[in-house]
């Protein structure tokens, strides 16, 4: 809870997420007690894994996204049943139900669970059950993107895209588009553009990580040569200010992760975000949670109060925030009118009770 008074109004506005690994939804507690039911040896040599809380005190220490990423795949190996996936995904909606999340659009690593040899319909099965129950119980609607692991070979992520089940899952809509996360610096979006030109060719929806800790030059390579129509992160854009009008023009939207960037030291603080030169260069921008279960069990209400503490944004700007969530959305045109429709009544009873 932030101190702001217009913490009411930003737990009340109905919240479009667009940045969640459902892998990073994993909390320390539920990492244990799946590791115990499926008798996973978790590693014995750091003591990080010595315990839940131990792992939430290495978890305040990331030095990296690579420091991060080690931890990630730890945690999501103890993930290998149906059950295992839909607990997972249900404790994340409840979450999100919480913060006021009305529609998400979540990520998930095919590859890191195939690798280990998980199927992909079993993980799919978990997720569906997850996100149907939230839809009827917590009234969220979601979509699933299923993205791609850039440290492991473009031929790799090829091979996985074409993969029986997984163009199964495209074919019936469970799963509507592409994304690229992963390890950015040494691996440039377009090594992944034969993926990404048969994901077009079926109409997906495509989005990347970029301008995460990669350059500003990630993003303009994800929009030209993947041809992505959506950014993840993409705070570094703000180094490059032909790049940053081409965004806004293009209404691209980025998915950005306040939060996340000070865990893994992309900035000091949150406040040193271009929050402020994104709003009036007119960039369409989310805020999102990113991988809340390893950055302080923040989720997505944490991130909009994190935003507001540090730039003290009028309650105009914070419904023009939700109404770009909104519109760069990859729900139906009725769910965005609905969506629509709670915004304006949220935003004039604010009106009408407190002037602005
Ligand atoms: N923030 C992030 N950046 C890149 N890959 C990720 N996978 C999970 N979280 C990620
Ligand atoms: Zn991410």
């Amino acid at each position: 809870m932030c101190k702001s008074h217009l913490h009411p109004l930003l737990q009340r506005l109905p919240k479009c997420e667009h940045h969640l690994h459902l892998e990073g939804a994993l909390t320390p507690q539920v990492l244990f007690s799946l590791a115990a039911k499926n008798h996973i040896e978790l590693p014995k040599d750091d003591s990080a894994f010595a315990s839940p809380e131990s792992l939430v005190d290495r978890y305040r220490e990331f030095k990296s996204l690579d420091d991060f990423l080690h931890y990630y795949y730890i945690g999501m190996s103890v993930l290998l049943d149906a059950g295992d996936f839909e607990t997972l995904a249900w404790d994340y909606f409840t979450h999100a139900a919480a913060d006021g999340v009305a529609h998400c659009e979540v990520f998930f690593d095919p590859q890191a669970h195939m690798e280990r040899g998980v199927s992909y319909d079993v993980v799919l099965s978990g997720f569906q059950k997850a996100r149907k129950r939230a839809e009827s119980e917590l009234g969220i609607t979601s979509e699933l993107i299923a993205c791609f692991l850039r440290h492991l070979p473009p031929a790799h992520a090829t091979a996985t895209f074409e993969h029986e089940a997984v163009q199964a899952s495209f074919a019936a809509g469970h799963v509507i588009g592409v994304g690229l996360d992963s390890s950015e610096k040494p691996f440039p979006p377009e090594l992944f553009q034969d993926v990404y030109q048969k994901a077009g060719a079926l109409g997906l929806k495509m989005t990347a990580h970029a301008g995460e800790e990669g350059p500003a030059a990630y993003i303009k390579t994800a929009l030209d040569t993947l041809r992505v129509q959506r950014i993840d992160h993409g705070v570094r854009a703000i180094e490059d200010e032909a790049l940053l009008q081409r965004i806004a023009a293009e209404k691209i939207l980025l998915s950005i992760c306040p939060i996340s960037n000070v865990f893994l030291k992309g900035v000091a603080s949150v406040a040193d975000l271009p929050i402020r030169q994104f709003l009036d260069a007119g960039v369409r921008f989310s805020i999102n949670s990113d991988d809340p279960a390893y950055f302080g069990n923040n989720f997505i209400l944490a991130n909009y109060c994190a935003v507001q503490e540090a730039f003290a944004l009028s309650a105009a700007e914070w419904v023009a925030i939700c109404e770009g969530s909104i519109d760069g959305s990859w729900c139906g045109q009725e769910r965005k009118e609905e969506l629509r429709a709670r915004l304006r009544s949220v935003s004039e009873e604010w009106v009408g009770r407190c002037g602005t």
